[in-house]
Order: C-alpha cells, then sequence, then structure tokens
C-alpha cells in the first residue's frame, strides 16, 4: 500500500456505506480522486450528501468499506490531515469576539502562512469583504457570514478542499468569481470535492458528479449531473 504523499489517490472510498448507528443512508459507493481532480455530489434534499462528508473528515465512521486519505484512513486529528484538508461546512462556527479580518488573520497565522497580511488582504478584496473587515460576526448579513466561511477555507493551501453548498446566499456575481476560482485550484493542483445543488459550479469548476440517488452513488460527468440538477 502506497502512503503519504506518493499515494496514487488523495482520497479514495472503496465499497463505502455511510449512515448512522441505527441507520444507513447510502453505498456502496466507489470514489477516487487523484491530485487536481473535481467532484461535485449531487443528490435530492436527504440523499446523504452532507453525510457523506462527514464520512470522509472522520466524524462519522463507515457502516461498511473504507474511506482513505493519502492512503491511510480519514483521521482529522492527524497532522497531515489537518494540514492537507481544508473544509467548509454549511453551518461553520465563529468567534463571536473575533472581527471578520481577525478570523482569516488567525487562520493564516494558525498555518504559518508567508506573507499572511497580504493574503488576509487579498481574502477580504476577493470576497468584497474590505467594508466589514472591521465587523463582528453578529453584525454581518447571512451572505457576508457564509463570505468569510470561505475565504477562511480557501486561505490555507491546502491539498483537498471540501466544499458543503459553497453557492448558498451567495449573488450571482460573487459565485461566478467563486466557480472561476475554483476551477484554477484545480488547474495548480488542489483537488476539490463539492456539495452543490448549482449546476453552474458543475459545469464551470468541476469534472465529474457522484449521484447519490436510490441508495446508490453513481460517478457521472458534470455536465451529466448538470442536467441532473436542472431535471
Ligand atoms: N444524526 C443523524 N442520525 C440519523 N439520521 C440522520 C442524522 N443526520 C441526518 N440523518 C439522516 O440522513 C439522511 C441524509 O441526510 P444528509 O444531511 O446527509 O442529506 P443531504 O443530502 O445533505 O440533504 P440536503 O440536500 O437537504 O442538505 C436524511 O434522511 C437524514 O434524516
Amino acid at each position: 500500500m502506497q502512503t503519504g504523499q506518493d499515494a496514487k489517490y488523495q482520497l479514495e472510498a472503496k465499497e463505502l456505506v455511510i449512515g448512522y448507528p441505527q441507520r444507513t443512508i447510502c453505498g456502496p459507493l466507489n470514489l477516487q480522486l487523484s491530485r487536481g481532480h473535481g467532484v461535485g455530489i449531487i443528490g435530492a434534499n436527504g440523499s446523504g450528501k452532507s453525510t457523506l462528508i462527514r464520512t470522509v473528515l472522520g466524524h462519522l465512521a463507515p457502516v461498511q468499506g473504507e474511506i482513505e486519505f493519502l492512503g491511510l484512513p480519514v483521521n482529522e486529528d492527524s497532522m497531515t490531515f489537518r494540514q492537507e484538508v481544508a473544509v467548509q461546512v454549511t453551518d461553520g462556527t465563529f468567534f463571536e469576539e473575533l472581527t471578520v479580518a481577525e478570523h482569516l488573520e488567525i487562520v493564516a497565522r494558525g498555518h504559518s502562512l508567508p506573507s499572511w497580511e497580504q493574503k488576509v488582504q487579498a481574502e477580504l478584496d476577493f470576497f468584497e469583504l474590505q467594508e466589514v473587515a472591521g465587523l463582528l460576526p453578529g453584525e454581518l448579513s447571512s451572505g457576508q457570514r457564509r463570505k468569510v466561511l470561505l475565504a477562511a477555507t480557501l486561505i490555507r493551501p491546502a491539498q483537498l478542499v471540501l466544499l458543503d453548498e459553497p453557492e448558498q446566499r451567495l449573488d450571482l456575481r460573487i459565485r461566478q468569481k467563486l466557480y472561476c476560482r475554483l476551477a484554477t485550484l484545480r488547474q495548480s493542483g488542489t483537488t476539490l470535492l463539492v456539495v452543490t445543488h448549482d449546476p453552474q459550479l458543475l459545469r464551470n469548476s468541476l469534472e465529474h458528479a457522484m449521484l447519490l440517488d436510490e441508495d446508490q452513488g453513481e460517478m457521472i460527468s458534470a455536465e451529466s449531473g448538470a442536467q441532473w440538477l436542472e431535471r
């Protein structure tokens, strides 16, 4: 078995069945993501998309099968996993006493980013958050809060980025900017796994979609996934 940076796949699910102790939700799923690969997770409400993300993060144990990051079982406590996997979950948490800029600063400094001040400014510019950089989370709109969560995820130089419905609450222009950025991230070798209900995200930023349907997971092209979302 290859492990570490020379592993064949960054993320691999083998005959993975996901669910909760009393309830199986979906599977078996097979998923192989190599460097720069971008896969959307799509399916109806309740089909198991967030459950899959929780399993990939190691928050939920597989009901059956395996899920590996760089050739080893996923383990959120491992140093490599913490350094190399960046996550934006739907209901991310905030420090209510820290400003928008301070949130980005603690992530940037926590990951020892060189020139962190410029990187924080670049995220504030990209997400058009300069005017609210000095505000606390409780003083933000829901869309602004969503942009802070995304900025805090994308400021990190991770190998694998997991996003759970990043399009939620974003206006169309920011969504389009974000989708271009995700496509560019992939070109530079970052791997993406993105739960989405937006066909444009699939078309613009990703290569394939994992469709969770009738308790099965099927890998299809991004265009087929977009058409499924538009059906
Ligand atoms: N803690 C839990 N215990 C048991 N079942 C749960 C738990 N959390 C979620 N579920 C069930 O798991 C199924 C999948 O939920 P999940 O949140 O993964 O769906 P989803 O595809 O992300 O949905 P949506 O598109 O609405 O966000 C649902 O039927 C839900 O009721």
